[in-house]
């Protein structure tokens, strides 16, 4: 049977508007792809709550606040992913790639020349015309 999964999405803000991304480890689902820093909801936790532990564990931020913004569902075939992707603009910290990763914040209209997953050209297309 496909995998169902549930993941909490942050489209994470700073004061100068810009988004930060992370580099996908090359061996993950869809990896060697920029993404926005989330991961898999847990039992029993809230999407917020489920956000606020990831990005602490993947990009060490300390989140207070998040706003819910879009859910978007895809299928890529080995994989059914719903992405609940909230809005962070309230946090703390310095972001790192904890895991290794590479992290970049990027102008939200540099955002169209990244390599994404395909569930996240919805994503781009409203952080440009919200
Ligand atoms: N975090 C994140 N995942 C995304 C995005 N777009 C997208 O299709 N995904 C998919 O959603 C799933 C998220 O899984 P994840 O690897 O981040 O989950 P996780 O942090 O809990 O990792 P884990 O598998 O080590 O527990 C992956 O299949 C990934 O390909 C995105 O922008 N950010
Ligand atoms: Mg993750």
């Amino acid at each position: 049977m496909k995998k169902h999964i549930h993941v909490a999405v942050g489209v994470i803000e700073n004061s100068t508007n810009e988004i930060l991304l992370a580099k996908r480890h090359a061996h993950l689902h869809q990896g060697g792809k920029w993404e926005f820093p989330g991961g898999k909801v847990e039992a029993g936790e809230t999407t917020s709550q489920a956000l606020i532990r990831e990005l602490k564990e993947e990009v060490d931020l300390t989140v207070l606040n998040t706003t819910a913004l879009m859910q978007v569902q895809h299928d890529y075939g080995d994989k059914q992913v719903l992405l609940d992707i909230h809005w962070v603009k309230d946090f703390t910290g310095t972001a790192k790639g904890v895991e290794g990763q590479i992290v970049k914040w990027v102008a939200k209209q540099e955002l169209t020349q990244f390599d994404f997953p395909e569930a996240n050209k919805a994503i781009v297309a409203k952080i440009l015309a919200p």
